[in-house]
């Protein structure tokens, strides 16, 4: 790509449309169309196609047996490069020992890695929920421990537990979604155990941790299976929760040990033990 371009708008006195059908035929697509402009963007130099329009416009004149005149405007402006713009936004997130990052950037010595590039499946550790979660998994998974990610998205929390040495089942009830966690699980050369399209009541077994970063109002719907899945002092780690829906989740887990709650702006993270 080239560091400039050139913009052209062709301004007509009249028969807008008669210039329009004869620029398409040599920019066929690329054509901005105001009122009483076309305007054609391009690397290349436009002289060619100042001159042509010249001679079309007195072509039409010599034909409609009036004049018809055009102004032609030259601009040299900066071409943007999106995708490195795009890029350059999506900065890696460091909390604790986890320091995820997208592909284009470089791992950082002495970190728990992970790659992930932001796609369709939500979980890319920018948003507080996701963020809160890693510094809870940081802070209380161990090695060995049995971890269930509920609503895996992308499979980052699942992916970061297993770093810590848990082993890993995940689900969602997007399918878009299990796709997404499988390939970064491979790509961050981690091993799930079992993924399955679906929520929490399909689980076949009690696990140590058990973490669920869903909206408030979905939480409160299968808060009997997440706490049917946690082991007996086993934890839950709930995230999703805007602060004015913290206390309705407080109000349905209320028989569970509240252990600590993560608050980073509106959102809250909170996390429980399941008494045995
Ligand atoms: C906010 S994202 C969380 C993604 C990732 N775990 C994270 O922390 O960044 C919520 C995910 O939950 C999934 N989801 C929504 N309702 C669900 C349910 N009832 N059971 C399981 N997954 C659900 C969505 O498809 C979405 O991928």
């Amino acid at each position: 790509m080239q560091g400039t371009y050139t913009e052209l708008t062709v301004t007509p006195s009249a028969h807008l449309e008669l210039f329009l059908d004869f620029l398409q035929t040599i920019f066929p697509d690329t054509i901005e169309i105001t009122e009483n402009s076309l305007i054609i963007r391009s690397e290349e130099r436009l002289d060619d196609v100042i001159w042509g329009v010249q001679q079309f416009a007195e072509a039409l004149s010599k034909q409609f047996g009036k004049e018809i005149s055009v102004k032609t405007v030259t601009e040299s402006k900066e071409n943007i490069d999106w995708i490195s713009k795009y890029r350059e936004a999506i900065r890696p997130v460091e909390v604790g020992d986890f320091y995820v990052y997208p592909s284009w950037e470089a791992p950082k010595d002495g970190k728990r890695n992970i790659m992930i590039d932001p796609a369709l499946a939500f979980g890319s550790g920018h948003h507080e929920t996701t963020a809160s979660c890693l510094q809870a998994i940081n802070k209380y998974v161990k090695e060995k421990d049995t971890f269930l990610d509920v609503g895996c998205g992308s499979g980052i929390l699942g992916i970061a537990a297993s770093m810590s040495g848990a082993i890993v089942d995940a689900c969602d009830t997007d399918p878009l979604a299990v796709e997404n966690a499988q390939k970064n699980f491979a790509l961050n050369n981690q091993s799930i155990r079992n993924i399955w399209e679906g929520s929490a009541p399909a689980a076949k077994e009690q696990y140590d941790v058990v973490a669920a970063n869903i909206v408030a109002d979905v939480l409160r719907m299968i808060a009997k299976d997440l706490k049917k899945c946690t082991k007996d002092n086993g934890l839950l780690i709930l995230s999703g929760i805007l602060d004015t829906k913290e206390s309705s989740i407080e109000e349905v887990f209320s028989e569970l040990e509240l252990i600590e709650t993560i608050a980073k702006n509106e959102w809250r993270t909170k996390i429980y033990r399941k008494q045995g």
